[in-house]
């Protein structure tokens, strides 16, 4: 039987999502390329609430470019990609990393959020790029781009276990050299699975004698008040030292 040809909406849709994926590489590109120059304020919510400022036309003067660098290149770039599965709290880190209190409920990341953090001898891009079902497809095409690659795990959301660790061994299939921090978030729940259960149900054992991947406990935003969390300091001090 002659193979038979695709339909018009199978066509549509493979060609929308090829369009989907150039656009968030070229985002990337433009955004974090190395040795780029960056002449916009970047904030929290480049996709969301802080929408990028590009320079007004009296204030371009290309001549300038040449002879003055901006004072934000002189420090060399390192980039850190946060991926998990939707409403682990990738967000919600890059904010508390900001020093900005996080966000009541969960609002999803529709495309990119990132943060750029200066240390005493680099900066350090974090980007996230949000954990829903149609953006975890292209996970994959930045994880070769990037410094550190983070891993958000809700430690309590059991059902949803076994996709966090399909999508987990893909991209840690995708670049074996690549270092990786998998973070078992929202420890404070009651639910919360512990970091020897995680390392068992997420597969690290066999992983972690060949290659460098670290497994974390945290309560990001613990729910409440008055519990004090020292997990994201541990995950910002080993970032630090996996990009020194
Ligand atoms: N209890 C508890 N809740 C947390 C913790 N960290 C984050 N959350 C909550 O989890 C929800 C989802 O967090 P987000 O940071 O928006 O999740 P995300 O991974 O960015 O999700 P997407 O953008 O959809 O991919 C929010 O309501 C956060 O307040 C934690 O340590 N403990
Ligand atoms: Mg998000």
């Amino acid at each position: 039987m002659a193979p038979r040809p695709l339909s018009p909406l199978v066509l549509a849709l493979g060609g929308a999502a090829a369009v989907l994926g150039s656009v968030l590489f070229i985002l990337w590109k433009t955004y974090f390329g190395r040795g780029r120059q960056r002449r916009w304020d970047r904030g929290e919510g480049w996709w969301g609430a802080e929408p990028a400022r590009f320079p007004e036309w009296d204030e371009w003067e290309p001549e300038d470019e040449e002879d003055e660098e901006p004072e934000l290149e002189e420090l060399e770039q390192r980039e850190v990609l946060v991926l998990g599965l939707d409403g682990s709290g990738k967000s919600t880190f890059l904010r508390v990393l900001s020093g900005k209190p996080p966000l009541e409920g969960h609002i999803p990341t529709w495309g990119f959020n990132s943060v750029r953090l200066p240390t005493k001898d680099f900066e350090v891009d974090l980007l996230e790029i949000g954990g829903s079902q149609n953006l975890r497809f292209y996970w994959k095409e930045f994880v070769s781009e990037v410094d550190v690659l983070v891993f958000m795990v809700d430690s309590a959301d059991r059902l949803r276990l076994p996709w966090a660790r399909q999508e987990l061994h893909k991209l840690l299939d995708k670049d074996p050299d690549l270092p990786v921090i998998v973070v078992a978030n929202k420890q404070d729940l009651g639910e919360a699975m512990s970091v020897v259960e995680l390392q068992q149900e997420l597969g690290l054992q066999a992983v972690a004698t060949q290659r460098e991947v670290f497994l974390l406990a945290a309560s990001i935003a613990p729910a409440g008040s008055g519990f004090e969390d020292p997990g994201t300091v541990h995950i910002w001090r080993l970032l630090l030292e996996l990009l020194s």
